[in-house]
């Protein structure tokens, strides 16, 4: 059984000028022990997932669809149980570690919390168990006593990490976690992520707008793109070679985390994402699509198998003879012509091997090759 099964969830939040339907049928599944990056641009609703998986999101929010952890539907819970999930069974980090201490606590204390109000232990084993968490995330023990502007940047965000893993959650949801942080420093957080959490037991999402990062970090990746999942499959198979062309797009757009000199000037996507109060008919990438054809406004894709253990929701994934069984028209069966012919997209070797380290092959043409 997965550790979190995400199904069908959509999120709407409720504003003066109508409702903002941010989340809209997103699902994904997360076995034990294993990590899943959630990468999109601003504004496509990686957000709002991480947060309605805890129910943190505001009132505003209409929530609907089933989040399942450990089988378990946080959705449906009573607020007592719904506290007790909260820390122990799943954690988040969130960007910006500033934000999220308290500036008036000592770090400690604040990390301490949780695990006292959950009866994990008495105020002698938690002070104890602070210590130990703060050297397991690369801090001196008495740092417990230090008031988070005594601290960087990268050490804010490690206490984060710390208060995060202190009541040993089986999950932990990550939202941008080292955003804020200087190339170098982003580098030894995810390094030290990745540390805590192989091998540990403990699942974890990953969200981030910079698909290098999720590939070099995650085993599984899913792309969002107007608040919907476009493409999902096994990591560096995804960011070496995307079946949708925003996943193409957005892993041509951040180039490798090995690489600081084009990480300094990500190339740009062009185009903007919809709004999400007024999306374009069919597929909602079509604005900004290179390879949009006429039946692209016809057919909202949905996630079509795109490879063994790979799906991704563009037309160009099915063969002509798989089109026709979904009820999709084929390529050229709505009068367009010019597009890549969704037969040899079928055709096209499933599995990456060269992961990122070899962007080439058989990814899905970028907007500039096709240009
Ligand atoms: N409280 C809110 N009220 C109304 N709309 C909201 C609210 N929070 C988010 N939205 C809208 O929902 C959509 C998804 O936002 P969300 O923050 O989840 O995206 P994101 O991918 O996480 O973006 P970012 O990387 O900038 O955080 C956006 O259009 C955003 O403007």
């Amino acid at each position: 059984m997965n550790h979190l099964d995400v199904r069908d969830l959509h999120v709407a939040y409720r504003t003066a000028a109508g409702e903002v339907p941010a989340v809209r049928g997103v699902s994904f599944g997360i076995a034990p022990g294993s990590k899943l990056g959630v990468a999109g641009e601003s504004g496509c609703g990686k957000s709002t997932v991480a947060l309605a998986l805890l129910r943190l999101l505001p009132a505003t929010a209409r929530v609907s669809g089933q989040v399942l952890l450990d089988g378990e539907d946080v959705l449906g819970m009573r607020w007592g149980r719904l506290r007790a999930v909260r820390w122990a069974g799943a954690s988040i980090v969130f960007q910006g570690a500033m934000h999220s201490l308290n500036a008036v606590h000592r770090v400690g204390d604040q990390i301490a919390e949780p695990v006292l109000v959950h009866g994990q232990a008495t105020p002698a084993q938690a002070r104890r168990r602070v210590g130990e968490l703060l050297e397991q995330v690369g801090l001196p023990a008495w740092r417990a006593r230090s008031y988070p502007h005594e601290l960087s940047g990268g050490q804010r965000q490690r206490a984060m990490i710390a208060m995060a893993l202190a009541c040993r959650p089986r999950l932990v949801i990550a939202d941008e976690p080292t955003t804020a942080l200087d190339v170098m420093i982003q580098a030894q957080i995810l390094r030290l992520i990745d540390d805590l959490v192989t091998g540990s037991g403990i699942s974890m999402l990953m969200i981030s707008h910079d698909l290098s990062v999720l590939a070099d970090t995650c085993d599984r990746l899913a792309v969002m793109y107007a608040g919907r999942v476009v493409e999902e499959g096994p990591a560096r198979a995804v960011f070496a070679g995307a079946r949708h062309p925003y996943g193409a797009a957005l892993s041509a757009a951040f180039p490798r985390v090995g690489d600081p000199a084009s990480r300094r000037a990500p190339r740009g996507l062009p185009g903007d994402p919809p709004d999400p109060a007024d999306l374009p008919a069919g597929c909602a990438f079509r604005p900004r699509c290179p390879q949009a054809q006429d039946r692209c406004a016809e057919v909202a894709p949905v996630l079509w198998p795109a490879g063994p253990d790979r799906t991704a929701a563009c037309v160009r994934v099915l063969s002509a003879e798989d089109a026709r069984a979904r009820g999709v028209p084929p390529p050229g069966e709505s009068g367009e012509g010019g597009a890549a012919p969704a037969a040899a997209q079928a055709a096209a070797p499933a599995e990456r091997t060269g992961g990122a380290d070899d962007p080439g092959g058989d990814r899905a043409p970028e907007p500039e090759e096709t240009r």
